[in-house]
């Protein structure tokens, strides 16, 4: 697995007002659209392109487009909706699918309760996005679809990660090939006998849209 921590001070300066509990959903949720376009620029380093002509008011010339088939975006309710739009704006040929999973806040063990996705993934660029990673359950289930589905150009987009929860993911990927890519905000501390981030920013999902 390719991991890439975007080291921007841009990043930074908006994760730390994420991570304050000061910070309100409707600000929370501008600064994880803004932290997504961030980090997509990264994500979509190889995103795959191909020639288009053009007339500019001087001259024809060649640039590139976006390719097809097109890009599938898929964010993992309900918190990775959060960063939908940001890359939707970054990438506006993608599709998108989506997957519902939610950990067991006793067991940290994770299921799937909804699966909007195409059903065949062969030949497409997926980015799975998702704010927060923990234990890696969650990202693990979410490839584990993909690849079940044909998919073998991964990458994953999270705004937080723990050490344990990239080595579970390392651990759990090292026989995919190619290998999926991981691009980060940030590598926290740890995480706490709850299975939270730490520092973190506390539960993504529901700073987002509130306690349900
Ligand atoms: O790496 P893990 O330990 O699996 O935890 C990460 C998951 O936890 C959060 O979702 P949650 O289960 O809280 O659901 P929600 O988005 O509906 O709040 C987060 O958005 C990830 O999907
Ligand atoms: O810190 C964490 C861990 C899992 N999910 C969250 O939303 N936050
Ligand atoms: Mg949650």
């Amino acid at each position: 697995m390719r991991v890439h921590v975007v080291d921007h001070p841009l990043i930074a300066h908006k994760l730390t007002y994420l991570r304050d509990k000061r910070t309100d959903s409707p600000t929370f949720r501008r600064l994880a659209e803004e932290l997504v376009t961030l980090l997509a620029y990264e994500a979509t380093r190889e995103v795959r392109v191909e020639p288009f002509d053009i007339e500019t008011p001087v001259a024809p010339t060649c640039g590139i487009k976006l390719a097809t088939p097109k890009p599938l975006i898929v964010p993992i309710l309900r918190a990775g909706l959060g960063m939908l739009e940001g890359m939707v704006r970054l990438l506006p040929t993608a599709e998108v699918g989506f997957l519902g999973m939610v950990r067991d806040e006793e067991t940290l063990e994770v299921s799937a309760y909804a699966n909007r996705l195409p059903d065949d993934l062969s030949g497409r660029q997926c980015f799975i996005v998702d704010p927060m990673l923990a234990t890696g359950h969650t990202l693990v289930m979410a490839i584990d679809y993909l690849v079940g589905l044909g998919a073998r150009d991964i990458t994953a987009v999270c705004l937080l990660g723990a050490p344990e929860g990239i080595d579970h993911l390392q651990a759990h990927l090292a026989d995919v090939e190619p290998p999926v890519t991981l691009v980060l905000g940030a590598i926290d501390e740890k995480l706490n006998d709850q299975g939270y981030i730490v520092p973190g920013l506390g539960d993504a999902g529901d700073r987002l849209y509130g306690v349900v």
